[in-house]
């Protein structure tokens, strides 16, 4: 469990000071337009970048007081658009640094529908399927290093996961997150910019906006079309009767 007391970045780009439980299991989306601090928030939350006000604690410690290798036992950062420094094999990469089991990575090339691509360069891969390949590798930190049994799976954080990513793909990843999230009480915190996803998607939403988390609740609350329409600068429609009646968010013509 990650919790946040009134913390902040000073520093530019700055994030203004906040409070926040990120609890086992559940699946967290931060929106925001460009440019509104998402990824310098994921830094924060991550602990690559440390909180120059207030404190972040991980599992009841300081997050600044964990050494870093059992840090990466409880967090793995997926940033955007990252690329893997040498040209691997896709279970290489996976493999890498965390020694797990040769199940573990089956598995999780299955759960991302990249199997295929188990004996691939990484290099050689199209952006969607590496895109994919580095989620694996983030999930396999964790999972590599908790036990089954561990009543938290660790925190993953994930820079716009969706971003290279056809329809069928970001249904798939976001089912999957739902689905680690519940089996192995892993935290999982997105950055979104697909709100529909978010809104199908995720327990909770925060709102970013200038560095400042300007609201956060249950996405019906946050994804108001009214609030998101100022926020964005965007003309927007509502579409009733999305999944489980809630409702989706399309651009005006
Ligand atoms: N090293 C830096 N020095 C100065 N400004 C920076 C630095 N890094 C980021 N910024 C600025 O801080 C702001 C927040 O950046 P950040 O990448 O966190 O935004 P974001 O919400 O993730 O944006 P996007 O949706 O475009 O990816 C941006 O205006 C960015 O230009």
């Amino acid at each position: 469990m990650l919790t946040l007391h009134q913390a902040g970045l000073t520093n530019t780009p700055a994030i203004a000071p906040l409070d926040g439980t990120i609890r086992p299991g559940e699946l967290l989306a931060i929106v925001g337009p460009n440019g509104a601090g998402k990824s310098t928030l994921l830094s924060m939350l991550s602990g690559f970048r440390s909180a120059e006000q207030g404190e972040l604690h991980l599992d009841g410690k300081p997050l600044r007081a964990w050494p870093i290798t059992e840090l990466a036992n409880r967090r793995a950062l997926v940033a955007q658009q990252e690329l893997p420094g040498f040209d691997w094999q896709t279970n290489e990469l996976l493999s890498l640094g965390s020694n797990p089991s040769k199940s573990l990575v089956a598995a999780l090339l299955d759960d991302l529908d990249i199997t295929h691509l188990a004996k691939r360069s990484v290099l050689s891969l199209s952006g969607g399927e590496r895109q994919r390949v580095m989620i694996a590798r983030g999930a396999c930190q964790l999972l590599s290093r908790c036990s089954p049994t561990a009543k938290e799976g660790g925190i993953l954080l994930l820079d716009e996961p969706t971003s290279a990513l056809d329809i069928g793909q970001q249904q798939r990843l976001m089912r999957q997150l739902r689905s680690w999230a519940t089996q192995h009480h892993m935290a999982i915190v997105c950055v979104l910019h697909d709100l529909n996803l978010a809104s199908t998607y995720a327990d909770r939403v925060w709102l970013l906006h200038q560095g400042q988390r300007i609201d956060h609740g249950l996405p019906n609350q946050v994804l108001n079309p009214a609030t998101i329409a100022k926020i964005y600068a965007a003309e927007l429609q509502r579409i009733e009767g999305g999944t489980h009646g809630k409702p989706l968010l399309a651009l005006a013509p």
